[in-house]
């Protein structure tokens, strides 16, 4: 097997990119037929984590003409008042998309929190209705980072049908529905966590291999097919002995690039898709609160000239 070459990496920035192009010609639409899109971020006390994914959203609604408003709440805020903040939120028919960032501070139910997003605003596709939907097939509203993964794992061009894959982590938010999305593409998963008898004699058998855990370096090359698609989700801050730092991904990438056909690099890789995709959702949801108020306000004719 020859080594990865250059173009080999899976590179996200050309696939956010196309991605951005479509939101920004369906958000300029909507702007002009007189829905416009906006996005509010919801982040809870100071976490470090959130900023670049925050920041960068920021940057790429304006380029896609969405609307951003960041919000941020004290650490001591209480799940009763952030919940009344996210109806609020819900009746404001000017916001057309709500994200809570991960982490909350520990006092806060995640689960709960998220259920009350409205899901015609949950563009993050977290709340239990929305994730329901992945089961029953229906992909267009998924959980952003697994959704990006998935389509860079469509950009190598493998047929998907009988994939075998594997995915490592099996979190509510990334491993999971990445799991959902492929099954319904017609891959074979497996889902390896941190009870997983041997995980290397598993990613060894893979295709594609999916790695969201969190831990620097965790997939070497000798637990990687020759030949296989390798896509790193992990984004951990590294601490360098000169005291600077960096982002690096779960998977020890010069290693693995001698014997993967295509790797996602971190930084650079399913980062930009996640903002992408998370505009994308954006545009979703809002053309469902637009089919509400057609149904609701639309006379027969003026429904039927929309469809
Ligand atoms: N690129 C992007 O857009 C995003 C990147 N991330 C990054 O992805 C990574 C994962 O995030 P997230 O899913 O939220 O993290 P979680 O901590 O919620 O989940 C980690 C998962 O990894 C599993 N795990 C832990 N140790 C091992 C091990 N040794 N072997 C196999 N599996 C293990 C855990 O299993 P168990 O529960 O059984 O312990 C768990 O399912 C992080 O680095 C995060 O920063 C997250 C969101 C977006
Ligand atoms: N509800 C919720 N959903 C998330 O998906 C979520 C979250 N909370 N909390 C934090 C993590 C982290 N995360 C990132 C997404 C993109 C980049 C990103 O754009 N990274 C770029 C830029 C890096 C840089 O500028 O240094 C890259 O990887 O190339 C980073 C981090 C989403 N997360």
């Amino acid at each position: 097997m020859p080594p990865l070459d250059d173009n080999r990496y899976l590179k996200g920035g050309p696939v956010a990119a196309r991605i951005i192009a479509e939101v920004r010609a369906a958000a300029q639409q909507a702007t002009d037929e007189g829905f416009r899109p906006k996005l509010v971020s919801i982040t809870v006390g100071d976490v470090a984590a959130v900023d670049v994914y925050v920041r960068n959203q920021r940057a790429k609604a304006e380029l896609a003409g969405i609307d951003f408003e960041e919000r941020r709440f004290p650490a001591e805020l209480t799940a009763g008042e952030l919940e009344a903040a996210i109806h609020g939120m819900n009746a404001d028919p000017r916001i057309t998309g709500i994200i809570i960032q991960r982490p909350v501070p520990a006092h806060i139910p995640i689960k709960a929190i998220q259920a009350a997003v409205h899901p015609l605003k949950d563009v993050e596709g977290m709340h239990p209705a929305s994730i329901g939907n992945i089961v029953y097939n229906q992909l267009d509203l998924a959980p952003c980072t697994a959704a990006a993964s998935v389509e860079l794992l469509k950009a190598t061009g493998l047929d998907l049908k009988g994939l075998e894959v594997v995915v490592v982590g099996h979190s509510e938010i990334v491993g999971k529905p990445i799991a959902f999305l492929l099954m319904s593409e017609g891959a074979t998963v497996t889902v390896c966590h941190h009870m997983t008898r041997s995980l290397a004699a598993h990613a060894r058998r893979a295709d594609a291999l999916f790695v969201a855990v969190g831990k620097p370096r965790l997939i070497k090359a000798d637990m990687v097919k020759p030949g296989a698609a390798v896509i790193d989700i992990g984004i951990n801050a590294e601490t360098l002995p000169d005291g600077s730092s960096r982002i690096v991904g779960d998977v020890d990438t010069e290693s693995v690039k001698e014997v993967a056909s295509w790797i996602t690099p971190v930084p650079g890789g399913v980062g930009p898709v996640t903002v992408a995709i998370l505009l994308r959702n954006t545009m979703v949801a809002l053309n469902r609160q637009r089919a509400v108020y057609r149904a609701t306000f639309g006379t027969a004719e003026a429904t039927l000239a929309a469809e």
